[in-house]
């Protein structure tokens, strides 16, 4: 496998990191990982969301001769990166849904060159399912061209993943059929289980014996994760209620107020506002709650995002997110007259179609207004906070009713695909029927013990979220697969007595503080009449193994939480 090394006799990854990338060093990791690859390693790295997983191929392709190709989900992800690598001289490409004919062309002409000057190019999984784009992978590779494939947001692989992909699952074609030698692979991500790892791995061809494993911890340290009880339930899905409003105002305010106290008013009015992101579970609440926000006469700043919305407006809000630091314009008071405030927050409010690859540096906090579809989703959404590796902050709203919502969603999901002909396999002609309904059926049960992830992750009372985070991607278990690791950073003070330094509401407050915060959430048993007529029976039809034994329908009695 370690054929590459001859091709690279000495080089300069600082220059190169200084020089093309503009950066003026490596994170701690980032330098092994990337001589992992230049050494022609196949390397598997899982590191926190933020931690600059792309440098860590895309710095390899920059010093290598040769294309590396790069497989990404998303059109939006693979088109970032392609701006922001072309802005810097990088010779990249990409071949994808929106591009014409006569650039393919060009494209392919250059990678049959047997030279190629493309360094890097970017597809989707499902291009490389394709027999002629297969066909043209074998030509260059015979050329000895293609120096690696990189796999991102890898944990699309499996259907234990959260956002499984079938398509993925065909990458497997590249161990099998480019061989004499093989090409080097990396995979990454930030967010897969044990099961979901091993799937990678195996599915991949990679061999355990010459892999390189790395990993960081999944919980991010500079992100306070916090869970807010909400003591009373919404009677209509679609409208932001005005006591959640309320209370992310007064949220809101003590943030303001703190930083008036630490600053001065005049220093604050002087910044730039404070960038946020809500994630709300409905186009309808993101246009409502933006609104709500806006008119609070609270100096916020306050657009939704959603797929509902055309391309042009998304791109302009991303834009406009993207950008360094908004001006601090001062919004309407909401009080008429014209009269205005400066703008103190200005905040994103999004459905889950604003996440992945999201990199502003600036976000302060992320807000799910409800519980998260998945475990994944909710440390996916949160790590869009605090790239700048400046504090920040994760809080999810949690009340009994909105868990039970989201149960309710995902058993009418799984029954919605298993009524659809073809579900969420549709696009794989390779498997047969059989095999696709077994994938389906992982897929939802996978996605219903993340869900009951996220349950345990809120109801707790007796843990640190950090803990939690870290051992539900197994952080430990990496660790003895040999994953080499970052260095955690640890604190200057010897005062440190909780695992994550404070940064969550249970090493913050205790466990009777926010023991006596969750039992002010307005009692389960308003519920569950509700449940019984409606939740249950569906659920048990559908998860019979879920509720075979156990005194209730989220498994058997937590070990964890004294709800
Ligand atoms: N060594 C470095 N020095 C400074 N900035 C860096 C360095 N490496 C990466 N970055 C920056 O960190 C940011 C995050 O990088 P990247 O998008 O690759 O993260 P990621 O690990 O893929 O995160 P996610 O999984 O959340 O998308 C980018 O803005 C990138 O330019």
């Amino acid at each position: 496998m370690l054929r590459r090394e001859a091709q690279h006799p000495k080089v300069d990854i600082d220059f190169t990191l200084r020089r093309v990338f503009g950066k003026q060093s490596f994170r701690p990791l980032q330098r092994e990982v990337i001589s992992a690859a230049i050494d022609g390693h196949d390397v598997f790295l899982q590191a926190s969301t933020s931690f600059g997983k792309s440098l860590c191929f895309q710095l390899p392709a920059v010093v290598s001769n040769g294309v590396t190709l790069v497989i990404s989900p998303l059109l939006a992800l693979m088109t970032d990166q392609v701006s922001a690598l072309e802005a810097i001289g990088v010779a990249v490409a990409t071949i994808n849904s929106t591009t014409g004919l006569p650039e393919r062309r060009k494209i392919m002409d250059d990678l049959f060159s047997g030279h190629p000057k493309t360094r890097l190019l970017y597809v989707t999984p499902e291009l490389c399912q394709t027999e002629a784009f297969r066909r043209n992978l074998q030509i260059i590779h015979s050329q000895g061209q293609l120096i690696r494939v990189a796999i991102d947001e890898a944990h699309c692989i499996s259907e234990w993943g959260h956002d499984f992909r079938p398509a993925y699952k065909e990458l497997s074609w590249f161990r099998l059929m480019l061989k004499n030698p093989p090409v080097p692979m990396s995979a990454l991500t930030a967010t897969a289980t044990p099961r979901v790892r091993a799937d990678i791995i195996k599915l991949l061809g990679f061999d355990t014996g010459t892999l390189k494993i790395f990993n960081t911890p999944s919980a991010r340290p500079n992100i306070h994760y916090e869970v807010r009880y909400l003591t009373d339930f919404a009677s209509d899905p679609t409208m932001p209620e005005d006591f959640q409003v309320d209370d992310l105002l007064s949220w809101l305010k003590a943030i303001q107020d703190r930083r008036i106290a630490r600053l001065g008013s005049d220093a604050v009015s002087r910044l730039p506002p404070m960038s946020g992101i809500i994630y709300v579970p409905l186009r309808v609440v993101c246009d409502q709650l933006a609104g709500a926000l806006s008119s609070s006469g609270r100096g916020i700043q306050a657009v939704a995002y959603h797929a509902g919305l055309s391309t042009t407006d998304r791109n302009r809000i991303q834009a406009m997110w993207t950008s360094t630091k908004p001006p601090p314009t001062p919004v309407d008071r909401g009080g008429g007259e014209g009269e205005t405030v400066p703008t103190a927050f200005s905040i994103i409010v999004a459905t889950n179609a604003f996440g992945m690859g999201i990199d502003n540096p600036h976000v302060r906090f992320v807000v799910h207004w409800s519980p998260p579809r998945s475990f994944e989703g909710l440390v996916q959404e949160s790590g869009r906070a605090g790239r700048d590796g400046c504090a920040a902050v994760s809080l999810v709203y949690y009340n009994t009713q909105e868990r039970d919502r989201v149960l309710d969603r995902l058993g009418r999901d799984a029954e919605n695909s298993n009524n659809r002909p073809g579900g969420i396999m549709n696009n794989s002609n390779s498997r047969n029927r059989e095999d696709a309904a077994r994938l389906k059926k992982q897929n939802h049960k996978a996605r219903l013990e993340s869900f009951q992830k996220v349950i345990r992750y809120c109801e707790t009372t007796i843990r640190c979220r950090h803990e939690m985070i870290k051992e539900y991607f197994g952080d430990l278990e990496l660790e003895m697969m040999g994953s080499q690791a970052a260095p955690v950073p640890q604190p200057s003070t010897t005062l440190r007595t909780s695992p994550c330094d404070f940064a969550c509401d249970f090493c913050k407050e205790g466990r009777q503080a926010l023991s006596t915060r969750k039992r002010k959430m307005v009692a389960e048993s308003a519920v569950e009449d509700w449940m019984e007529l409606s939740m249950v029976p569906i659920m048990r039809a559908m998860f019979p193994a879920q509720f075979r034994g156990a005194g209730s329908m989220y498994g058997p009695q937590c070990q964890e939480c004294d709800y």
